[in-house]
């Protein structure tokens, strides 16, 4: 029995992640489901250190194999902000509606062509022996002018993926998960993955 820990209390994250592990773990477990009081601080400057924080914390806990998964907005025209600060970004106890408001004010005035933005997914994984990989993942769009759709979470409302004109919250989780910043971080885990699990035979 294979099991991963997921550094994450994000619920919707946490959901596209069992979605796109594929079948290399027979038990997937967030802080949610093990022990939701683990309190990370996130006083990174980059996605890749977050990440890595995170990831760091609940293998030295545990022991066990765990992904971490940092990820953020990076808004062309505020000079990549909100980036790592994404989820912070309207203050500590904010919701996604204050997150996305706090945008749109911020984008009022600025016009449907410099409105260019991109998610961007940053995963570290730790094996049971302890080595670390990480892969990143980029999905380039543009920011809408309000929130439409009710799927996905966080910022997918205002969110318009290149070479659709839906937003990530009214497409299909299924087609998020083919194109998204976090689909293309894992196309990479899932090739390590296959490395680590398929062809060795003690792990
Ligand atoms: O750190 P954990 O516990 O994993 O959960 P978090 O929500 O704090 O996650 P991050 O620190 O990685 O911050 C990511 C922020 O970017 C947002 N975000 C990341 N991926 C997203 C996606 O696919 N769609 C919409 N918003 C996303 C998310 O809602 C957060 O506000
Ligand atoms: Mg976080």
């Amino acid at each position: 029995m294979r099991k991963l820990l997921v550094a994450t209390k994000n619920e919707g994250k946490a959901k596209e992640i069992k979605q796109l592990i594929g079948s290399y773990f027979d038990d997937v477990v967030t802080l949610n489901d093990f022990d939701s009081s683990i309190n990370i601080i996130e006083d990174g400057r980059t996605f890749e250190e977050n990440a890595l924080k995170k990831a760091k914390m609940i293998y030295t806990l545990f022991r066990q194999p765990t992904l971490a998964d940092d990820s953020g907005l990076e808004v062309d025209a505020l000079g990549g902000r909100p980036g790592v600060m994404s989820a912070r970004y309207a203050g500590e106890n904010a919701t996604d509606e204050d997150r996305i408001k706090k945008l749109l004010d911020e984008l009022k005035d600025v016009p449907e062509e410099k409105r260019c933005a991109q998610f961007v997914c940053v995963l570290i994984f730790i094996d049971q022996q302890g080595r670390i990989y990480q892969t990143k993942g980029i999905c380039r769009g543009k920011i809408a002018f309000e929130p439409r759709g009710e799927n996905g979470f966080g910022y997918d409302p205002v969110f318009v993926p290149d070479g659709f004109d839906r937003t990530f919250a009214e497409l299909d989780s299924q087609i998020k998960n083919q194109i998204s910043h976090r689909a293309k971080a894992f196309e990479n885990l899932k090739k390590i993955l296959g490395e680590i699990y398929n062809e060795g035979t003690c792990n």
